[in-house]
């Protein structure tokens, strides 16, 4: 029954995360289990492509494979494994069971299996059953045929993303996850902006167009500076960042542009600036809308003409430099009242790039907040963090005016605070409470959050921010329905076609 469901996901076109989705369902239910989980290795770790039966949040964690035995125990072979209920080995997912609402998992039944693709080790399927005795050797033997099958759906998923890039699509539909090199460049996001945002940075990163990162304060201008830099053609070469809010202005030509030996007091040697260091690869302006007015001349000259001259020399150096740029200022706003060049807006702001704030994509604020228990729990060495629901709640409906920024630093502290609790209960299993996130609203524990709230929706928010915040859900509702035609989103919401497309763009939904 469950390999002919199989096979028709492997003939029907579906996007990867609707299809792992199902495959995982179809699991649990073939297997009468609580929990199962797809997940990838990339490098020393795991990344939860879908998961059945757990939180959430699980999504945006990722399980450090020497701090996890039993998952690094299933990669080591390649038939699959069934650990006995009684033992010691701790559970990776302890906590995170969505039936048990944050209860340890107590004495039950796992087992998992490794994945390969090709020959090579791709990753690895858990499965956890609450009632102990369901896994048995007839159990292991079917998942053992059922991997093969996994393992084709695994593949031909791929092939067709292959191939969709191919086509200068999406290489990721439902949930894009962009897995950068290092840890720290990794984007969590699941919120049709965000995902549909990458999706056009990663074809405008291989152009060499200047871009401006706009967005408020810890939104992740930077971040995704370097997502763009990881997809361009430059990517094997350097990113040079420049803060320009900390850049004195006495220092920032030299620092900027380099100097020659004796070019001021103190210049003891020739020393090449942050242009020429990013030759070749690409020059973060952060914090744009801080440089001075005499460095703005300066800047806007080399970029006309791709030559810098070193303080101090007369000699001119071609460079070849890609220029992102970050603010959180609104230039036009500073060219109206004379602190930024008219001129050098319009050479930066060639391709604008409008990042938006957490507040108007709630799906990512519970995938955001596992990334970060997950990567505070490494730090501290606890087992396992997760949300109370009431912590859940408390974290949709505050307003975020730090943005991603004061989410990851409510987390840590909050994960500090449970230290103590920690060291006096001696178990490594922990959960947040509303008061440990220590934010300005606490949602009433007597009453059920709305539906908007459900979906994420800060509820305090000024009645401006509101209706676009509807306003915007109802065109990714009406786009999603008409599969990305604005025609038949505008006929669906009974609008004229080019007001949809004038408020998508006030909106940045375009
Ligand atoms: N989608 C995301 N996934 C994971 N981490 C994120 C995401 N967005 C932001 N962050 C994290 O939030 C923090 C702030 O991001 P970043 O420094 O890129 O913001 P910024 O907009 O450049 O801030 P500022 O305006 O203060 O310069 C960083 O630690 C970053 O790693």
């Amino acid at each position: 029954m469950l390999s002919s469901l199989l096979l028709a996901d492997l003939t029907t076109n579906l996007p990867q995360a609707i299809r792992f989705q199902r495959l995982l369902r179809n699991l649990k239910e073939e297997f009468q289990c609580g929990a199962v989980a797809l997940l990838k290795k990339e490098e020393d770790q795991l990344r939860p492509l879908a998961v059945e039966g757990l939180v959430k949040e699980a999504l945006g964690r990722r399980f450090k494979i020497s701090q996890h035995p039993r998952l690094a125990a299933i990669l080591e072979q390649r038939d699959p494994l069934l650990f006995e209920p009684q033992t010691p080995l701790p559970d990776p997912y302890d906590g995170l069971l969505d039936s048990l609402e944050g209860q340890p998992l107590p004495v039950h039944d796992c087992m998992g299996t490794s994945l390969y693709l090709d020959g090579q080790l791709w990753g690895l399927l858990t499965l956890d059953s609450l009632n102990a005795g369901t896994f048995d050797a007839t159990a292991k033997e079917k998942l053992q045929y059922l991997t093969l099958l996994v393992e084709a759906l695994i593949r031909m998923t791929q092939l067709e993303q292959e191939r969709t890039s191919l086509r200068g699509l999406s290489r990721q539909k439902d949930i894009f996850m962009a897995s950068a090199s290092s840890g720290s460049s990794e984007i969590i996001a699941q919120s049709p902006l965000v995902t549909r945002l990458l999706q056009e940075l990663d074809v405008v990163a291989q152009s060499d167009l200047p871009l401006l990162l706009l967005g408020e304060t810890g939104v992740g201008k930077e971040l995704f500076a370097r997502f763009v830099h990881q997809h361009s053609q430059r990517a094997q070469k350097p990113l040079v960042h420049i803060n320009c809010a900390a850049l004195p202005e006495s220092l920032a030509e030299s620092e900027l542009f380099g100097h020659s030996k004796g070019a001021f007091s103190g210049a003891n040697q020739d020393r090449p600036g942050k242009f020429e260091a990013a030759n070749g690869g690409t020059l973060l302006l952060d914090e744009v809308g801080e440089l001075p007015l005499s460095i703005q001349a300066k800047l806007l000259r080399v970029l006309q003409s791709g030559e810098i001259q070193r303080l101090g020399s007369d000699a001119t150096r071609q460079v070849d430099v890609r220029i992102l740029a970050a603010t959180n200022r609104n230039l036009q706003e500073g060219v109206r009242n004379g602190d930024f060049r008219a001129d050098l807006y319009h050479r930066l702001s060639v391709y604008p790039v409008p990042l938006p704030p957490l507040r108007e994509r709630p799906e990512d604020i519970l995938l955001l907040a596992g990334h970060f228990l997950e990567l505070n729990a490494r730090r501290l060495g606890l087992r396992c963090l997760r949300l109370s629901s009431a912590a859940e709640k408390a974290l949709l409906q505050y307003p975020w005016p730090g943005n991603v920024r004061e989410l990851e630093h409510v987390i840590s502290r909050a994960a500090l605070k449970t230290l103590a609790r920690q060291n006096s209960t001696g178990n490594g299993w922990i959960t947040l409470e509303p008061k440990e996130l220590d934010l300005d609203i606490e949602p009433s524990p007597a009453s059920e959050p709305t539906e908007q709230q459900q979906a994420g929706s800060p509820s305090l928010l000024p009645l401006k921010q509101q209706v676009e915040l509807c306003q915007r859900q109802a065109i990714q509702q009406a786009l999603e329905t008409t599969q990305g035609s604005w025609s038949k989103a505008a006929r669906l919401l009974d609008v004229d076609s080019s007001n949809l497309h004038k408020l998508a763009k006030r909106l940045n939904l375009k």
